[in-house]
């Protein structure tokens, strides 16, 4: 009878304060154990080891990927090993603990350090491609990064007396990958949960390459595939608030009301704006095997948090969530030959696949498209000269903006839109866009950049606030 409990990037940046709520706090004896952890990177780590999630700013895989010079994603690489450093001072100071910590990055870097500057070497000779060897490189920088914050986790619960053990699903020092199923299997079979505190890496290596089939956000999927191999009773994912009605980093954590309840239809929506409730494919397994899913506050322990499940529906219409992604590029692309022509939504869509830009929603009329994505500024810089060169007839005018978007498992709220853009107009916002869909799970407003913030709080304020739900919606 045990449960896995995944602790999120930004949660783990404030490692100490978790030793006392969620790793450790009151608990002795036995009620520390039958709980197996796994841990992502510590916040902004995986960004510096592979490009920035949200703003696509590249690391030392992007700038390796491009090809710059070899300087300069060994350069980015030191940057990272000497983040990594300061974390293990800020944890560790000048103790024992300390010196094991540097020990063990010091290796891991220097290892992938070797291998990259190997691989640069073989490929300047026309008879090995680096674009073949990339996944790997990308899937060997991730890794690092939760080997780290898990190995890190383990030397302080053994200090702190607890039978911690390092579970590295890292594949490290393995001659032969095996199948995810496999090496979850093979890592878990010999561990006593009720006497061990397993601390898991959040990558995993597998041949199937967790990278290419979920790329980021991966250890969601550890998570799940290690509740539903070892059986769990529940699935807990911690993170730095409360599943909210909307990013209290924005609207201030006094103005927010909790979500005690909702559904996957709407981490969903949130996962494709980039708020990972949790990652979709990591979902499908848990929902299959009916494991229960509650997202917590790592830092508010005694509070029931959110629980998702695959039927809840709130009791009356109304709007659960406002959630937005920043820094998103419209690419309008207008061109008069279009008329009638479904070719050039299937040959753009394929052509931003291609540049890896992610697609959060598109719009059309007779004689135009445009494409709201997220990714480089490079890649979208690439896809505009690409669209150009590819319609001879056609106009493309790049718009930075950001989507604002009021999400909830029953919409059908009488007069939202109206609310909406009244909302927006008073508080001098200018809508580009607004969609909503049939099935009314999501209403989005397409707004200029800089307009971000102010939507986000003048819609909640006026969708949300107004309302008096207390301190949580349903509770769990
Ligand atoms: N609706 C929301 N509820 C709670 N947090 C939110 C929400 N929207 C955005 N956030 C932001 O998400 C951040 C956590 O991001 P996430 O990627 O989920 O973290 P983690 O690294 O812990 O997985 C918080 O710092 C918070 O500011
Ligand atoms: N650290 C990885 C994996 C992950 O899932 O992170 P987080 O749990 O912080 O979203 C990433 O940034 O993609």
């Amino acid at each position: 009878m045990h449960t896995v409990e995944k602790i999120g990037g930004t949660s783990m940046s404030r490692f100490s304060e978790l030793m006392d709520t969620i790793l450790i706090g009151e608990r002795t004896g036995e009620e520390l154990y039958n709980r197996i952890f796994v841990v992502s990177a510590y916040g902004g780590i995986t960004n510096l080891l592979l490009e920035h999630k949200k703003t696509g700013e590249p690391g030392v895989y992007a700038r390796f990927a491009n090809a710059e010079n070899e300087s300069a994603w060994s350069e980015a690489l030191s940057e990272v090993k000497a983040r990594m450093v300061e974390i293990n001072q800020e944890l560790f100071g000048d103790s024992v603990e300390r010196a094991e910590a540097d020990r063990f990055i010091t290796q891991r870097i220097g290892d992938v350090e070797a291998i990259m500057s190997n691989l640069q070497q073989l490929c300047s000779h026309g008879h090995f491609q680096l674009d073949e060897h990339l996944m790997k490189v990308r899937e060997m920088l991730a890794a690092i990064g939760e080997a780290h914050s898990a190995h890190n986790s383990v030397l302080a619960l053994k200090k702190a007396g607890v039978n911690a053990r390092f579970v590295d699903l890292s594949g490290w020092d393995q001659p032969k990958p095996l199948s995810f199923d496999e090496m979850i299997e093979h890592s878990f079979k010999d561990i006593d949960f009720a006497s061990e505190m397993p601390i898991v890496t959040g990558y995993t290596h597998c041949s199937e390459g967790l990278m290419r089939t979920f790329d980021r956000g991966y250890s969601e999927m550890t998570f799940s595939k290690i509740a539903t191999k070892t059986g769990a009773i529940e699935a807990v994912i911690h993170k730095e608030f409360h599943l909210s009605t909307a990013d209290p980093g924005i609207v201030g954590l006094d103005n927010v009301v909790t979500i005690g309840r909702t559904n996957y239809d709407v981490a969903d929506q949130l996962s494709n704006l980039g708020m990972e409730a949790i990652h979709p494919k990591a979902a499908k397994g848990l929902r299959q095997q009916e494991i229960e899913l509650r997202i917590k506050n790592a830092f508010e322990p005694e509070h029931a948090g959110t629980v998702i499940s695959t039927d809840y529906c709130s009791a009356k219409p109304q709007v659960e969530i406002i959630a937005g992604r920043p820094n998103v590029f419209g690419i309008e692309i207008f061109d008069q030959d279009m008329l009638g022509e479904a070719r050039y939504d299937i040959e753009l869509s394929r052509l931003l696949h291609d540049l890896k830009l992610y697609v959060v929603n598109r719009d059309s009329d007779a004689n135009s498209i445009t494409y709201f994505v997220a990714g480089s500024r490079k890649m979208v810089n690439r896809a505009v000269r690409l669209i150009g060169e590819k319609y001879d007839g056609a106009e493309v005018a790049l718009h930075k903006v950001a989507i604002v978007s009021a999400i909830g498992s029953d919409l059908k709220v009488p007069g939202i839109l109206a609310k909406t853009v009244s909302a927006l107009a008073k508080a001098g916002i200018s809508i580009q866009a607004l969609h909503q869909s049939m099935r009314q799970v999501e209403m989005q407003c397409i707004v200029n950049q800089d307009d971000y913030e102010s939507a986000v709080r003048a819609l909640h304020h006026a969708l949300i606030e107004q309302e008096d739900h207390g301190d949580v919606i349903c509770a769990a």
